[in-house]
């Protein structure tokens, strides 16, 4: 089995055993089920600083640990002084090492835009993430059909979330382009291979329509790769693993933003 498969699976034991915890009437009464949302496309089309999404990421399949005593407060309020566009928290426990309540804590110290980053494969944690009080969240491509994105997209937007899909491929992209996602993110990382290509990225933008939010994810480890990536038309940027490796994830994307500026 390939690691997205793993996941999926894994995912799917996940929701089933939260099911039997949590009812969805319980989810919605979370005080933070009715607050109201950012707009993370208005962030990036509004930003002057590069519109950069800054992820807090413990460790991950791809890079093993990469910084495990992080403490997720600190980190996202730096990110957020060091006006990122918003804030993409892993909330996989098994894979990407998250604490169950990192995105909880980041959620009550920060009021910019934050991405839920997680593997969705039931209608149950779009509620969940509107619960733990999410702006956006997260659906690939590759590990959902048509109807399930549809149906997840619907449901999103009337829980008042904007949606990120995130393809790889061409196929992935002229698949889903009628579909009313809000931003759309090509991943530079193959998440079977773990491959990084940002040409294969840039290739992939000439597909996407010029009215489209386009994020470039995975593997941005330079100043000039962000303005290869601007110079073909990507809008935001999401980086983790270039930030969180350091001692002091919020002082390197403080550093990049000025150099963007
Ligand atoms: O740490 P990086 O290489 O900067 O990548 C960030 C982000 O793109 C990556 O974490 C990611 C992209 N798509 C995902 C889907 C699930 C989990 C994680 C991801």
């Amino acid at each position: 089995m390939n690691i997205l498969d793993t996941i999926k699976a894994q995912k799917l034991k996940e929701v089933a055993n939260l099911k039997a915890q949590f009812s969805t009437s319980f989810l919605e009464e979370q005080p933070l089920f009715n607050s109201a949302t950012h707009s993370l496309r208005k962030a990036i089309e509004s930003s002057v600083t590069g519109g950069i999404i800054a992820e807090f990421k413990r460790k991950s399949p791809a890079k093993g640990n990469i910084n495990l005593d992080a403490n997720v407060v600190e980190v996202t309020q730096g990110y957020a002084n060091a006006a990122v566009s918003g804030l993409s928290v892993l909330t996989d426990v098994d894979f990407f090492g998250a604490r169950t309540n990192d995105f909880e804590l980041a959620r009550k110290n920060n009021t910019i835009p934050m991405l839920r980053k997680d593997f969705m494969v039931d209608e149950y944690q779009i509620i969940q993430s509107k619960a733990m009080g999410a702006d956006v969240i997260l659906l690939i491509a590759k590990i959902l059909n048509k109807k399930q994105m549809q149906s997840y997209i619907n449901l999103a937007h009337e829980l008042g979330m904007e949606v990120f899909l995130e393809t790889q491929n061409e196929a992935e992209i002229l698949d889903n382009l009628d579909l009313n996602f809000d931003l759309i993110g090509i991943n530079n990382r193959n998440l079977n291979s773990f491959e990084v290509s940002v040409e294969n990225s840039i290739k992939l933008a000439q597909l996407l329509p010029k009215s489209s939010n386009k994020i470039a994810e995975s593997g941005i480890n330079s100043l000039e790769t962000i303005q290869l990536l601007q110079a073909n038309g990507f809008h935001g940027f999401l980086i983790g693993e270039y930030f969180m490796k350091e001692e002091n994830p919020a002082e390197k994307c403080r550093n990049l933003i000025q150099k963007l500026l």
